[in-house]
């Protein structure tokens, strides 16, 4: 998937400025970013589901803007929306949209890998919502995709169940499918993404394996202690030793003593301008 100088203006806003991406087959990749940033529109155009402004996109080969019914078969979508019937079951559900596909996997080990087999014959109105987001991710892999595009695919998953979709995507892309997920865990980005981007006000602001990431400033330490007054205080600094020195200087034993180095978190927040949320 290749992306150059993706733009989208809705009316006023510029929703991507100008975003290039680079994703290689097989591969995961990981989108980050604030409320927004731009990622959804940027996923929606990927799926050939919105126009654009601007800039060149190819994805498996085509341009998803003229998007033929043989393309969308290879491409997996996971709608936020899912409009499946409510009175159906989820086997029936799962059964019926597998028709729509040249080559579906088979509905039983879909329902199986997402963790629903528990729920088979269950109604999709009775469902809980983490378990409806389950079905839409099943929804979204039935066709056997090449390339398949996550929005915020866990979004109100429980713990248990996060980790049981992190399960699918690596069998999936042991699979040789492509991945791309759009997500606000900064964990499930470290877990999951052979590479990631961190996406800002519509642009990319940094790009690379998640490790890279934190190296980036990677000589820097996060000191933190309690002042005098009983006042928490977080410096962040390239060298921690000459600021613990001086700390000593100060207390006897410095209260609350701890330093760490920069987490994905601290990073991403930084990036993204927003490092005094911490
Ligand atoms: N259909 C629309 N009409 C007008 N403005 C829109 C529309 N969709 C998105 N926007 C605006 O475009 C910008 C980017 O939105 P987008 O949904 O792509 O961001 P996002 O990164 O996916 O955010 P989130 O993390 O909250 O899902 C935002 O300012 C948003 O308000």
């Amino acid at each position: 998937m290749d992306v150059r100088g993706l733009r989208k203006q809705y009316g006023d806003v510029t929703a991507v400025d100008g975003i290039d991406l680079e994703i290689r087959r097989g591969e995961v990749f990981g989108l980050l970013g604030p409320n927004g940033a731009g990622k959804t529109t940027t996923v929606e155009i990927l799926q050939g589901n919105r126009d654009r402004d601007g800039g060149e996109v190819s994805v498996l080969g085509a341009d998803p803007a003229s998007a033929t019914r043989a393309w969308r078969s290879k491409v997996g979508i996971v709608w936020q929306d899912e409009s499946a019937p409510a009175e159906l079951t989820v086997r029936e559900t799962v059964r019926h949209f597998a028709r729509y596909y040249p080559r579906p996997r088979d509905p039983e080990q879909v329902i199986g890998l997402v963790g629903l087999g528990a729920k088979a014959d269950s109604r999709i109105k009775g469902l809980s919502g983490g378990q409806r987001r389950r079905l839409d991710v099943a929804l979204g892999v039935i066709g056997d995709p090449e390339l398949l595009l996550l929005d915020e695919p866990t979004t109100g998953f429980d713990p248990a169940a996060r980790r049981r979709f992190w399960e699918l995507i690596r069998t999936l892309a042991d699979e040789g499918t492509t991945i791309l997920l759009t997500t606000h865990y900064l964990e499930e980005a470290e877990e999951l993404a052979d590479r990631l981007a961190v996406v800002a006000k519509g642009r990319v602001v940094a790009e690379g394996t998640a490790a890279a990431l934190r190296d980036r400033f990677g000589s820097e330490a996060i000191v933190e202690w309690t002042e005098a007054d009983g006042r928490p205080r977080r410096e962040r600094t390239g060298t921690p030793t000459r600021t613990v020195t001086e700390l000593a200087g100060r207390f006897d034993e410095i209260p609350g003593l701890r330093i760490s180095r920069p987490t994905l978190e601290d990073v991403y927040l930084r990036l993204t301008g927003q490092e005094n949320a911490r």
